[in-house]
């Protein structure tokens, strides 16, 4: 399989503060891949400079093999990077359907697959469709998760990113979210997930990397992580 996404030597910066210190990734056509770590470890700028909300200030981050330094984010996320942000972000004074319109995208050119529609989102999040003329003010924590994930797959991704989409969330909610990029990957979606729940993490994920106080300090199968608890005590905290 081709490489969508890679990072390679990767440094980035909070003003003059260093955060990432040469991070290696990469996700391959139909991958999941699971970016872990404790707090503060540089999960979610490793996603701000992946979308280039922050600078890279080394290294290099490519999408289908073509480097997208100095690219603004809407540039990028037009080359088909969907981001789920943490804190979901939705429109709040837009209604539901609104919301899922807004931002909504045909697939960039070449890109395979159904592309989406107010009726397949709706399809996979019924309660969205229940909802539908809901301000997102109104909605409940987990209806906002499924709008945000919902809004995402509207500007037909090739590459969908989730940071943190479960975090709050009560467990029914949660299991909902998981089944859902279960079946996103079934239908061949690739897919970035940021989470703390090892154990949901490790039955979607094929590649699993960690983070810690900005570098990557493993990367394996979700086999591997489970058969090693000494591991994820000592990085993750379990
Ligand atoms: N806007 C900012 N200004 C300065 N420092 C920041 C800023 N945002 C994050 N940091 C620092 O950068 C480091 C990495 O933060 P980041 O948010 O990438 O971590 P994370 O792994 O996503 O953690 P969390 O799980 O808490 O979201 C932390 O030390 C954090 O304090």
């Amino acid at each position: 399989m081709p490489a969508l996404l890679t990072l390679e030597g990767v440094a980035a910066a909070h003003g003059s503060t260093p955060v990432l210190f040469g991070v290696d990734l990469t996700v391959d056509e139909g991958q999941v891949v699971a970016l872990m770590g404790r707090n503060g470890m540089g999960k979610t700028t490793t996603v701000r400079t992946i979308m280039g909300l922050m600078p890279v200030t080394a290294g290099r981050v490519a999408f289908r093999g073509r480097d997208l330094a100095g690219l603004a984010p809407h540039r990028i996320a037009a080359l088909g990077l969907g981001l789920v942000p943490e804190g979901r972000r939705i429109f709040p004074t837009l209604s539901v359907i609104e919301n899922l319109v807004a931002t909504a995208r045909p697939p960039a050119p070449g890109q395979g697959g159904a592309p989406w529609t107010l009726d397949r989102v709706t399809a996979l999040f019924p309660r969205l469709a229940e909802r539908a003329d809901s301000m997102g003010n109104q909605l409940s924590g987990g209806e906002q998760q499924m709008l945000a994930i919902g809004r995402a797959l509207m500007t037909n991704p090739a590459l969908l990113i989730l940071d943190e989409a479960t975090e709050g969330l009560a467990p029914v909610i949660r299991d909902q979210i998981w089944a859902v990029l279960a079946r996103l990957k079934g239908e061949g979606l690739s897919i970035l997930v940021i989470d703390k729940t090892v154990a949901a993490l490790a039955r979607i994920a094929d590649r699993m990397t960690i983070l810690e106080k900005g570098r990557v300090v493993w990367d394996g199968t979700p086999a591997a992580l489970m058969a090693n608890p000494d591991l994820q005590h000592r990085h993750l905290g379990v």
